[in-house]
């Protein structure tokens, strides 16, 4: 579903991403991690289209750059760590914007668009805020808010760039298994960035791992999560505890 091989970026003449190579399978997901700077989110925003690059990157076959607006926002999702919000507009109004590819240029949402957007509503704890201006959230009400639009597009392919940094561990678990269970019902394919590790571990098949603008390591989580990688990736001092479902990656103070 997602197929980049050989993906370079050079942004603000600094060489960010180099010879990146990676392929997602449709109902696939692949969760990016590497420290901060390593070049997470510029692999995200270069998939959704959004970045020039060298190489080449393709989404169910076609490359990004042959997509029209209206194609790309039909196929992939985004969910931007930092998403720009039009001022003095509703939650309602944004999470209606997810439904833009689906209506034509002239016409208004249909009973459908509205369905979709009252149930992913629902799911994500946000049917009390519909009427809220999205400035007057918390943190986590507004992080679930852009997660909704996207999952109203309705995209096969979703991108996540740190979805759940700002949401509490109940919420956190509520958005990654709604994701989940996405992905299992309808195929979705899910490449998202996270920092934390034991997350990550739990919900990717597989994880990426990059620094400093390339792929050091890809493989299920217990291959990738390992002291050895993350002590020298990250300068960190972890433990890597055996874990039910995953690898659990703690924090050791020296
Ligand atoms: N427009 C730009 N001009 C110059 N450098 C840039 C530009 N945009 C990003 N960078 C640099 O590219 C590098 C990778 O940034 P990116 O946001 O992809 O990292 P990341 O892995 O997502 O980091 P984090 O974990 O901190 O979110 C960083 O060093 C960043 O400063």
């Amino acid at each position: 579903m997602i197929r980049v091989e050989g993906l370079g970026v050079t942004l603000g003449g600094s060489e960010i991403l180099t010879g990146v190579d990676l392929t997602v399978s449709a109902g696939e997901w692949v969760t990016v991690i590497g420290p901060n700077g390593a070049g997470k989110s510029t692999l995200l925003r270069a998939v959704g289209g959004r970045l020039a690059h060298r190489g080449s990157i393709s989404l169910n076959g076609t490359h990004v750059s042959a997509l029209s607006r209206r194609e790309l926002a039909r196929t992939v999702a985004v969910v931007a760590q930092t998403p720009v919000v039009p001022p003095g507009m509703t939650v309602i109004d944004y999470v209606l914007l997810g439904r833009t590819p689906h209506i034509s240029p002239l016409g208004r949402e249909s009973a459908r668009d509205l369905a979709v957007v009252d149930g992913v509503l629902d799911r994500l704890d946000l049917a009390p805020f519909v009427g809220r201006l999205l400035a007057t959230l918390s943190g986590g009400e507004r992080q679930r808010v852009f997660l909704a639009r996207a999952l109203a597009q309705e995209a096969p392919v979703l991108l996540l760039d740190e979805p759940t940094s700002a949401l509490d561990i109940g919420h956190q678990q509520d958005v990654l298994d709604l994701v989940d269970d996405l992905r299992r019902d309808r195929d979705l394919t899910v490449l998202a960035t996270m920092h934390d590790l034991s997350v990550a571990g739990e919900y990717a098949d597989r994880l990426v791992l990059v620094a400093g603008g390339r792929v050091v390591a890809t493989g299920p989580p217990a291959e990738v999560l390992t002291e050895e990688l993350l002590t020298t990736q990250y300068r960190a001092r972890v433990k890597v505890l055996k874990g039910a479902h995953g690898p659990i990656v703690v924090p050791v103070r020296s």
